[in-house]
């Protein structure tokens, strides 16, 4: 147990702060960044200090001072006075756009004009109508088209695809996602609150919710219903959720429940004195799934049936915890005595994936590599042209993930995020 510890605590030291530094290759891609954004070093800098193919060669941010600040504390070696001059730079092979998502399509558009490979931050764009003008620009589809990839971190990672493999999708009968943060983690000036920027609860964390829930069942939901949402407090963009909630119905029959709460509060006794303080609870993002019992077994006068319930705790960022409980129980019924059940018996198993199993070709990966290194790791392969683990994010997903989160927005009765200017 000790020990477990003392290792789970080593590899989340590594994951963070400290991963080894690869030496560069010669052929190492070159990145820029866009902005001087918090979520940079996460989800970028620090996985490509241990690729060897990548090299993080210039930022740009909107205030020179901030950039060279940022280039510093980064050892960023080139600055550049505009995100302009950045995507200009002949020096520059990928873009990585960590900006307000209402900025995505517009800077993605230039970067992938000037013929560099984007790794654009989720979600991809403002709504369905950019998402459709991104993903399906004519230049993608020449033969020596730049990579574009929304950054869906989280599907790169090993315990997510082990995930997938526990279920057929057509099985699942229903879905409840949550994603919830403390209140007060962002402050209320923050991109996420601003309309204008393409903000809200559903943008933000909302769009791991419509991902995950889309990629267990392997469709495209029929429809969506039961939307409510608690906006921003008076004075603040109104067209903003701060929360919001939602059950889609999918083709197979099943349905998905997602419970989206940037600013959670509640959940203590004495509710009436404790409704406001911050809530810690939900915390790591959870999905639970639940797929139809099956009649498994067939005797003289009993029938089995199993059930699954697999729950994953910390679906999102699994490189920093995250365990998958799987629930089989098994119901037998007595088929003379109109099928009273006779017995119900529950096995649980507790699994886990930091790394990929040994010796699947082309998957590479460490114990320490957080979801962004997965992530990286499949970038660069697709620029190197490489088959890498075969985890993507295609740009026609990317256009249905912002289509059910437009349907979302319309049958909460709020506005679409609106389109960018620079969308003819
Ligand atoms: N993959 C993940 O785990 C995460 C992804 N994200 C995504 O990354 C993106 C950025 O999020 P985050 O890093 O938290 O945001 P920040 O506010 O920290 O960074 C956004 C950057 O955008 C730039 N910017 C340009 N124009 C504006 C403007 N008008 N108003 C405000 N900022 C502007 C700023 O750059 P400058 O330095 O030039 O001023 C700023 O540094 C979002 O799309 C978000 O959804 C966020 C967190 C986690
Ligand atoms: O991973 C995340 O966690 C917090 C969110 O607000 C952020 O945008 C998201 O990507």
């Amino acid at each position: 147990m000790m020990f477990s510890t003392i290792h789970s605590l080593k590899r989340l030291y590594t994951t963070i702060f400290d991963p080894p530094v690869a030496v560069k290759s010669s052929d190492a891609l070159r990145f820029g960044i866009l902005g001087a954004a918090s979520i940079a070093p996460q989800a970028l800098i620090v996985p490509a200090k241990s690729h060897h193919e990548v090299f993080i060669a210039a930022i740009a941010a909107r205030d020179i001072k901030k950039a060279e600040a940022f280039a510093k504390k980064h050892c960023i070696p080139t600055v550049h006075k505009t995100y302009d001059d950045l995507i200009a730079d002949p020096q520059i092979d990928c873009i990585y756009i960590p900006l307000p998502n209402g900025l995505h399509y517009e800077w993605a558009v230039k970067a992938l004009s000037a013929g560099k490979h984007v790794l654009l931050e989720k979600p991809s764009v403002s709504n369905a109508t950019e998402a459709k003008s991104l993903f399906r620009k004519p230049l993608l589809s020449r033969p020596d088209a730049p990579v574009l990839l929304e950054a869906f971190h989280y599907t790169f990672h090993p315990a997510w695809q082990l995930f997938k493999t526990l279920f057929d999708p057509q099985d699942v009968e229903t879905v409840d996602v949550i994603n919830s943060l403390v209140a007060g983690f962002f402050p209320l000036d923050d991109i996420r609150w601003n309309y204008k920027l393409s903000g809200g609860s559903l943008m933000d964390f909302g769009s791991y919710s419509v991902s995950a829930v889309r990629s267990i069942f392997a469709a495209e939901p029929t429809g969506v219903r039961d939307v409510t949402y608690r906006p921003m407090p008076a004075g603040f963009d109104q067209e903003c959720d701060q929360a919001i909630y939602a059950t889609y119905d999918f083709p197979n029959g099943g349905t998905a429940k997602i419970s989206v709460d940037l600013q959670a509060r509640g959940g203590y006794w004495f509710p009436a004195l404790t409704k406001n303080w911050p809530s810690f609870a939900n915390s790591l993002p959870t999905l639970t799934v639940k797929l139809r019992s099956k009649k498994a077994d067939s005797q003289e006068g009993y029938d089995m049936y199993l059930h699954k319930t697999i729950v994953v705790h910390c679906y999102v960022g699994p490189h920093f915890y995250h365990r998958i409980d799987v629930t089989t129980t098994a119901t037998i019924k007595d088929t003379y005595l109109a099928n009273k059940i006779v017995k119900v018996e529950d096995k649980k198993e507790h699994l886990k994936a930091y790394k990929w199993p040994a010796g699947e070709e082309g998957k590479k990966g460490e114990e320490w590599w957080s979801t962004y290194r997965y992530q990286l790791e499949e970038f660069v392969n697709r620029v190197k042209k490489r088959d890498g683990s075969g985890v993507w994010v295609e740009g026609e997903d990317s256009i249905k993930q912002m289509e059910m989160i437009d349907a979302t927005y319309v049958e909460a009765g709020l506005p679409l995020r609106p389109t960018s200017d620079t969308l003819g």
